[in-house]
């Protein structure tokens, strides 16, 4: 039986805007979402009858059916029954709970993967409505790359990819942010100011930070993409945790092209040209920091999703 090996990169967000709420519940979003080479390894091999068995290199994360690979796997023996069971080894190299996707990237690997494995010739369109059933961010885990998302964030269209950039990335190993929490607070907060109306909320789409965003990539202007950077969720997550305001700050005052915190965060990333910039940049915030639980990593701007590794 064949293993199937897929590279799941992680994402950041380029921009995310609240623009109100949805009757399901979550919220109405414009976001630009990128493709990073940070990326987990999902091992899948056949097992006999329906049996799902995980195993992760991080002991946090956890192996049961709250996983999201493991519920992406349960998602497709019920669309496709009696294909057989799936073991799946997840090597972990995106942080958890970091704003940066990892879990959607898991579980969209494990749609690409036993799709291929179960020789069932999905499209990329199939494959993302199946994820949006497990997490807003899987579609474009599947597809990856740059791309606007509307919706609650499974409404993709894509964008040039500004592949020229580097983007360092600044996390607490111990600081984890969930999702659920900083949307809710961000409602309890600023609920009021929602566009309420389907027209109010297309005016402030039309309107809003996106524009001079989503002009500068159509141009492939990597000096002014940078600029336009935003993150609504900053509002309330960089309040809770002054520490990871410092680090955006400290970005800046280092020098780089633009920062932002990645989704619900607390990931901080900061812009740059080359690599060799990158590393600089990344080895002035570690020692301008000095503290030995800061993680800090190089990452490339990439064009592709979920990828099969060839070996
Ligand atoms: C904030 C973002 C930005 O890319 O990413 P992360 O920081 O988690 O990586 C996403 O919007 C997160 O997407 P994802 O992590 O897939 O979220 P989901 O599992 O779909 O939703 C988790 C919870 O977040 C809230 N949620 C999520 C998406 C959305 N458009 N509105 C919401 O209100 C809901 O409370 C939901 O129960
Ligand atoms: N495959 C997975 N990898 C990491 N975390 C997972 C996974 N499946 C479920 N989780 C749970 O989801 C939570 C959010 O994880 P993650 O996807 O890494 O962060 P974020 O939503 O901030 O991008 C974690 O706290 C973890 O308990």
């Amino acid at each position: 039986m064949p293993t199937y090996t897929l590279i799941a990169p992680a994402k950041i967000n380029l921009l995310l805007e609240i623009i109100g709420d949805r009757p399901d519940g979550f919220h109405e979003l414009v976001m630009v979402l990128q493709s990073i080479d940070l990326a987990d390894i999902i091992e899948l091999k056949a097992l006999p009858g329906d049996q799902i068995q995980l195993n992760c290199s991080h002991p946090d994360v956890p192996l049961d059916s709250s996983n999201l690979a493991h519920r992406a796997a349960t998602l497709m023996q019920t669309q496709f029954p009696d294909r057989g069971g799936v073991e799946i080894t997840i090597q972990k190299h995106i942080p958890i709970g970091a704003g940066l996707a990892g879990g959607s990237a898991d579980a969209a690997a494990v749609l690409v993967g036993l799709d291929l494995m179960w020789n069932l010739g999905l499209t990329q369109a199939e494959l993302q409505t199946l994820g949006a059933a497990l997490g807003s961010d899987i579609p474009f885990c599947v597809s990856g790359g740059t791309a606007l998302a509307l919706g609650r964030g499974e409404h993709l269209t894509p964008l040039p990819d500004p592949h020229q950039l580097y983007a360092v990335l600044a996390k607490y190993r111990s600081l984890s942010v969930s999702t659920p929490w900083a949307y809710k607070t961000y409602r309890q907060k600023f609920g009021d100011t929602y566009a309420k109306t389907s027209e109010t909320q297309e005016q402030r789409r039309r309107s809003g930070p996106s524009v001079p965003l989503l002009t500068a990539i159509n141009h492939q202007d990597q000096e002014q993409i940078p600029k336009y950077l935003y993150n609504d969720l900053e509002r309330v997550v960089l309040l809770e945790h002054p520490q990871v305001l410092a680090l955006r700050e400290k970005f800046q005052q280092l020098g780089c092209l633009g920062t932002l915190m990645s989704g619900s965060g607390p990931t901080v990333f900061a812009l740059m040209n080359s690599r060799e910039e990158a590393q600089l940049l990344k080895t002035q915030l570690e020692v301008a920091v000095g503290d030995p639980d800061l993680d800090l990593w190089v990452t490339q701007f990439c064009c592709s999703g979920i990828q099969l590794q060839t070996t």
